[in-house]
């Protein structure tokens, strides 16, 4: 596979449906008055769907941010931003609560409960999307810890269980609810090589097989040809 740095917003059309996610032209501020501050400029980018693309930048050139904004955890202030075509300036509440159920999250702290088994932490994945019964979201938890290797580690607690496992058991929770999208932010970080490498195959191969996009920030190098694009990001601006 050849590793190249494309442009973010590749060939992005307006109203495309096929898009997992369109943004364009967003710009964001924080603070108010003379604080405010802009750290996203003019911002275009699009996810097809089954895509692994990485996002890579230094501290502070608002990949976070931007992540944050896709995943409907932070609202949008300008331009336009599309979620499975639909449009998340001016979204309400219940519109942002759809995005959030559409999403699963990987941060580099797995953010695991650690009074929770690792089973009862991945059925916590389905709990969001509501309405299903109890034996069903079990047996589902209990196929999705087996899809990434720890099919015997269901009654496990977290402190059980090494850095790599407990990031598989978050990639679990993550995939559990066949989201649409997955939203990686630094999931190697914590992990040694070995283990990292692991844990972004046992993701790719997984959206690969649920037709899933991802977009994973990273520092990590050792990474980089998970991907099928490589975007990067500085001062607020798409290279
Ligand atoms: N809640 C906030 N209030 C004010 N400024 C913020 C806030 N969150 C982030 N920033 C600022 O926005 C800019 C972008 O931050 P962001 O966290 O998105 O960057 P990043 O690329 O994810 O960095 P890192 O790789 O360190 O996580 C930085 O200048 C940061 O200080």
């Amino acid at each position: 596979m050849s590793l190249t740095v494309s442009p973010a917003s590749q060939t992005l059309t307006q109203g495309d449906s096929t898009a997992t996610i369109a943004v364009q032209q967003v710009n964001h501020y924080f603070g108010k008055g003379d604080l405010r501050k802009q750290v996203l400029f003019d911002l275009n980018l699009r996810l097809d769907k089954g895509e692994v693309v990485i996002m890579t930048g230094p501290s502070g050139s608002g990949k976070t941010t931007l992540l944050t904004l896709i995943g409907g955890l932070r609202s949008l202030q300008s331009g336009s931003l599309r979620f499975l075509g639909q449009e998340l300036l001016d979204a309400n509440g219940a519109q942002l609560r759809w995005v959030r159920r559409q999403v699963g999250y990987i941060f580099q702290a797995h953010n695991l409960h650690n009074s929770l088994t690792a089973l009862q932490n991945v059925v916590m994945g389905l709990e969001v999307q509501g309405g299903l019964p109890v034996a069903v979201m079990a047996e589902r938890a209990q196929q999705a810890l087996a899809d990434v290797g720890l099919g015997d580690r269901g009654h496990s607690y977290p402190s059980q269980l090494s850095g790599g496992q407990k990031q598989r058991v978050a990639i679990a929770r993550a995939l559990v609810s066949h989201p649409a999208l997955v939203l990686a932010d630094e999931p190697t970080a914590a992990l040694d090589s070995k283990s990292g490498r692991e844990v972004v195959t046992i993701m790719q191969t997984l959206a690969r097989e649920q037709g899933c996009t991802i977009l994973l920030v990273t520092h990590d190098n050792r990474i980089l040809d998970v991907a099928d694009r490589i975007v990067s990001m500085e001062d607020g601006r798409f290279l």
